[in-house]
């Protein structure tokens, strides 16, 4: 349904084709490994939140480079995880991590993964780095992050500016950086610098809850992992990608709230199930009023 200002609400009709449904001749490389550069000592949940997501997505692997005590944690949680380097096909970058505190060795690394080109994932403490992404990307700021970024370009606009106005600054962020900008908020909106406007509206106040975003993340890392041969040749694809992981967040949120209260983990441990749903028919949607 397209709303006033001309922003398509994504709906499971839509989303249901941007999942890859595993083939006969798939092996775990041909369905895509995710790069994940995340957590840091002051973050390694975020790590943790990120990984397990990106697994409970669906994909052929993650690949968690990051402080070892992170890693360990994710290797905890999720002992499918590769912590050795290798090849990768999509980077999920920042989410844990602080621009401010980081070390000048992990500044290296985030740069050295945004140089391959490769589709990639930008959140949080990776944000001041969107300059050198080169390859298909999606940044994923909530309004305090986008306005610390604006400011940074000295093209200033508040947190609550932004949370209030959350599309036309989507929009202008997308020119301004040139690449796909999911501002994540009650409502979130996605705006590539080509013109798509796609918003998700469906996500319980219950998703306001730490970590939520890194779940986020790692969804989204999962959904570019799985489609980056398409990635190579049509950016455009960037869009509706983030708008369908926006959308199975929600739903995983939906099937983990059932009307109460949710921990960031819940919500990707409910991914699958929303996957399957989004797959067979959607969610009900008499579910999705239950936030
Ligand atoms: N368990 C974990 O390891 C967690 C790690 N996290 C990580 O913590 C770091 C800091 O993230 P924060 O987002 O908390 O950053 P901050 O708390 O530093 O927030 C940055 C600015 O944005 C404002 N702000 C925060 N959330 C906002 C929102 N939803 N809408 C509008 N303005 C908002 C704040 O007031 C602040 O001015 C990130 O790297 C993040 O990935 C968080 O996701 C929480 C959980
Ligand atoms: N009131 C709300 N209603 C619905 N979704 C929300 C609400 N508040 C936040 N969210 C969603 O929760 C997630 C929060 O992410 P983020 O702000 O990055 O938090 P964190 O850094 O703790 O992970 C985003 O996906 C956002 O869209």
């Amino acid at each position: 349904m397209v709303n006033s200002g001309g922003w398509l609400e994504w709906e499971a009709e839509q989303a249901r084709d941007w999942i890859s449904r595993p083939q006969a001749g798939d092996d775990k490389y041909s369905r895509g490994v995710l790069g994940v550069r995340t957590g840091s000592k002051d973050y390694p949940g975020a790590a943790v939140l990120g990984a397990d997501a990106a697994v409970r997505t669906g994909l052929g692997m993650v690949r968690y480079l990051g402080p070892r005590r992170a890693a360990n944690l994710v290797l905890q949680r999720r002992p499918e995880v590769v912590t050795v380097p290798g090849r990768v096909q999509a980077w999920l970058l920042g989410s844990g991590i602080n621009a401010a505190t980081r070390t000048d060795a992990v500044s290296t690394a985030l740069a050295e993964a945004l140089a391959e080109g490769l589709p990639t994932v930008l959140d949080a403490g990776a944000l001041d780095l969107v300059a050198r992404a080169i390859g298909p990307t999606v940044i994923t700021p909530h309004a305090g992050e986008l306005a610390t970024m604006l400011a940074n370009e000295a093209k200033p606009g508040s947190a609550s500016q932004i949370a209030a106005n959350a599309g036309e600054w989507a929009i202008r962020a997308a020119r301004l950086f040139d690449v796909t900008v999911l501002l994540k908020g009650a409502v979130t909106h996605i705006a590539s610098p080509s013109g798509a406007r796609l918003t998700v509206s469906t996500g319980p106040a219950w998703l306001a809850t730490a970590g939520s975003g890194d779940v986020l993340g790692g969804i989204l890392g999962a959904l570019l992992a799985t489609h980056s041969d398409q990635l190579e040749t049509d950016a455009a694809a960037l869009a509706p990608l983030a708008a369908t992981a926006v959308l199975l967040h929600a739903d995983a949120a939906i099937l983990a709230s059932a009307g109460g209260p949710i921990a960031a983990l819940d919500i990707a441990d409910a991914v699958p199930l929303a996957v399957a749903a989004l797959l067979e028919h959607g969610i009900d949607p008499g579910q999705r009023t239950t936030g």
